[in-house]
């Protein structure tokens, strides 16, 4: 006998106080959880889904509320609600219902702000951990994400290797490259440098939404192809008229101006440096004497997946891990396709992902 959750049953749970990897404490941590699909007796039949940067815990939605991976997750898809259970949680430092710097802290009954502290790939999925525990979720199918949320899935990999069976881990790395870094640190400069940012104390105001704004832009740009910018924007202007005319913008300025805008309407800049920081500092290696050494935890079976024309995550990172897993006896298959949409098409591509991820859940 099932038990359907419908639509999406979305949660918060209480953690309480939680340590970090820094060795702050965050005293009462809650973590906004959906959870999409039918709970099986055992609840053996959870998938986790780890979201990217600017992603939340709505990653299945319907027609009134879309979910930011409808097109790999739902009735019938690579991910099905029919089968499995789909828990997706907003991460720690986030802004969408997880514990984050615009959370009251209880000891001054202010945002937290610039006292926020410091957290890493690994707080987040000790996080997700104690969550799971609290929904008496003790073993997962699959735990599912690109990006950021890959650096997750592997964490996962690595922490807990009793509880996945499987990891797909997409677009992602043992740990970022200095190139990466360079682009963090461009977007974080263009968030402190704002007057706004008031040195990240500027609840409740809205904040730093022109350097949020820049971040994004900068952001946008390696997410994408020069191929995809060339066969969309071109040259092409946004009004009829001359190119040597200041006020008249290329359409590729007018649409990295548009989708900064998008973002400052849904995102919280101290969020968005704390992810930053967090992936920066990601290196499933540290600690653990090196990447070869830390993957030899690993016990789950591995789908790979990676973009061969991402510009963040270059796709030689994925082929890297693929082979130091099969170097360790591992059982690890890896898939790369290329994309003109690059780093973004796990967002998007879902007709390339879709079939190689329901195959791989199926074997
Ligand atoms: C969609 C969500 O669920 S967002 C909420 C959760 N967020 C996430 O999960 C983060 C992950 N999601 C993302 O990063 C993105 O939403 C993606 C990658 C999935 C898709 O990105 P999009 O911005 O939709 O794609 P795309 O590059 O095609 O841009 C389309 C937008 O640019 C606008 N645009 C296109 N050309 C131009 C131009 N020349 N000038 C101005 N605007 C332009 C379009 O009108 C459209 O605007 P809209 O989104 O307001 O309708
Ligand atoms: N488009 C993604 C990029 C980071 O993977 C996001 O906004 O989260």
């Amino acid at each position: 006998m099932r038990t359907v959750v419908k639509p999406v049953d979305r949660r918060q749970v209480a953690i309480g106080p939680f340590s970090l990897e820094c060795g702050e404490v965050l005293p009462a941590v809650e973590v906004a959880v959906e959870i999409a699909g039918a709970w099986e007796p055992g609840r053996d039949n959870v998938i986790l889904i780890c979201h990217a940067l600017t992603g939340d815990a709505h990653a299945v939605g319907d027609q009134e509320n879309p979910g930011w991976w409808d097109g790999l997750a739902g009735t019938g898809k690579p991910l099905d609600t029919d089968r499995y259970a789909l828990v997706t949680m907003n991460v720690l430092g986030g802004c969408d219902g997880t514990t984050g710097p615009a959370s009251l802290c209880p000891e001054s009954g202010r945002p937290y702000g610039s006292s926020f502290p410091l957290v890493t790939i690994r707080d987040m999925v000790r996080l997700q951990r104690e969550v799971l525990i609290r929904l008496q979720v003790d073993r997962l199918q699959a735990v599912i994400g690109g990006s950021m949320g890959g650096m997750m899935v592997l964490e996962w990999g690595i922490l807990y290797p009793e509880v996945p069976r499987r990891l797909i881990p997409i677009a992602t790395s043992a740990s970022l490259t200095s190139m990466a870094i360079a682009y963090n640190e461009i977007a974080r400069q263009a968030i402190r440098s704002d007057p706004d940012f008031a040195g990240g104390d500027y609840y409740p105001d809205a904040g730093p939404v022109r350097g949020l704004s820049v971040a994004r832009m900068v952001g946008m740009v390696t997410y994408r192809t020069p191929r995809l910018f060339e066969h969309r924007f071109g040259r092409e202007l946004q009004r009829d008229g001359s190119e040597l005319d200041k006020e008249n913008l290329f359409q590729v300025e007018s649409y990295l101006r548009h989708q900064g805008q998008k973002l400052v309407e849904r995102f919280d800049a101290n969020s968005y440096l704390t992810l930053l920081k967090a992936m920066d500092t990601h290196d499933i290696g540290r600690g653990r004497g090196g990447v070869r050494r830390a993957l030899a935890h690993v016990e789950a079976s591995v789908l790979m997946v990676g973009i061969e024309d991402d510009q963040l995550f270059p796709a030689y990172q994925q082929r890297e891990i693929h082979r130091w897993l099969m170097a360790e006896g591992k059982q690890s298959d890896l898939f790369m396709f290329p994309s003109d949409y690059g780093h973004d098409a796990f967002l998007v591509q879902f007709d390339r992902l879709g079939p190689r991820i329901e195959a791989f859940l199926s074997d």
